[in-house]
């Protein structure tokens, strides 16, 4: 009897998560190649480095390193890490680098990103969401800094595997995945509960973090601001269950807690005013304010943040 072959892994844009899940595959013995832009000769040169709170220091030095999407072998997992706002740019990068029946997996936050990137996909490809728990930003080229956490949640959007029980084996087979890198993976039957989950937290800290221009700590530590998360959170929690998905009242005060206990924390969103890219403003201000509108409810005060961010946007991009 012939073992399994191992997956081929692609990562589709190696920034902050795209390295570390990639590296920690690579490290635990998948073939993963991988896709960069900016920061493609760094990385075929020097490889890429992970200062990791969890982890400790860990380099992966030959990096099989792609600047042209066409160059890739066919991936049977393609694991998206690029920003949701480059998402229609991807699309025909996705198609090149996949096998005929990859399942490619969107590591990114907010409401419908598959949504959006489906109708540009064949249609011969499976499309997952992939929630990621974790705090990493880059430090330099192809230089990723871990301060806590880690795991990833994946669950089935569409594709060739029409019935729930070959859906969630796909996302249990990714989940393995991730498992076997020591990370922590729980494979969820319905994804757009676990986006609207994940923007509990999401909604109020990455915008705010641009607004106000502060770290988690600073923002938990002012008593006004503390009250505001938990305000937003409440209203995210308002839509999602206007939409269908239950998710109870108390899960804002856990987050709280849990932020409580993280390192000092700047968002993604952060960085990404910090060097002037555009934010993720669509995924995880605007599709969740259209849902909640759909269903019948407003929410004024995402609505409020999500207007301020759009400026901040628009007067931030050269
Ligand atoms: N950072 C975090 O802790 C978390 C992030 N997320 C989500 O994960 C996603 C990724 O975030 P993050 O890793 O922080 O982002 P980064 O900005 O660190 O990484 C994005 C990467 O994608 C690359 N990229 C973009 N377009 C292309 C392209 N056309 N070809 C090749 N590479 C490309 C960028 O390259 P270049 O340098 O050239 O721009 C960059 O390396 C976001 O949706 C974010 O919300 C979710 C949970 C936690
Ligand atoms: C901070 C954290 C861990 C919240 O879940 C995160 O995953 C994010 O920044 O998107």
């Amino acid at each position: 009897m012939s073992a399994t072959p191992s997956p081929r892994i692609g990562i589709i844009g190696t920034g902050a998560i795209g390295g570390f899940y990639g590296l920690m595959l690579a490290r635990a013995g998948f073939d993963v190649h991988f896709l960069l832009r900016s920061e493609y000769v760094a990385v075929a040169e020097r490889g890429l480095r992970l200062n990791s709170a969890v982890h400790g220091a860990l380099t992966l030095a030959n990096v099989q390193a792609y600047c042209n999407a066409a160059d890739m072998p066919p991936c049977d997992w393609l694991l998206v890490g690029a920003k949701s706002t480059s998402n229609a740019e991807l699309a025909p990068l996705i198609a090149q680098a996949a096998a005929p029946d990859a399942k490619v997996v969107l590591l990114q936050n907010g409401l419908a990103v598959e949504e959006g990137l489906r109708p540009l996909l064949p249609d011969s490809l499976h499309l997952l969401g992939g929630l990621c728990y974790i705090c990493v930003h880059r430090a330099g080229p192809g230089i990723i800094e871990h301060q806590s956490l880690g795991s990833v949640n994946l669950a089935y959007h569409s594709g060739p595997a029409s019935d729930a029980e070959a859906q969630l084996a796909i996302a249990e087979a990714g989940a393995a995945l991730f498992k076997e890198a020591g990370l922590d993976s729980t494979a969820m039957p319905n994804l757009a509960q676990a986006r609207w989950q994940k923007l509990v937290w999401n909604v109020p800290y990455n915008g705010l973090s641009v607004v106000l221009n502060a770290g988690t700590t600073a923002l938990m530590g002012h008593g006004e601001t503390r009250a505001l998360i938990l305000a937003i959170m409440k209203e995210v929690i308002q839509g999602a269950v206007a939409c269908g998905h239950a998710i109870p009242e108390v899960f804002a005060d856990k987050l709280l807690a849990n932020t409580d206990r993280m390192p000092d924390y700047l968002p993604s969103m952060y960085h990404d005013f910090v060097e002037k890219r555009p934010l993720e403003l669509r995924y995880i201000y605007a599709e969740p304010l259209a849902a909640a509108e759909r269903a019948g409810i407003e929410l004024p005060r995402i609505r409020a943040l999500a207007q301020q961010l759009a400026f901040i946007d628009t007067h931030n991009l050269g």
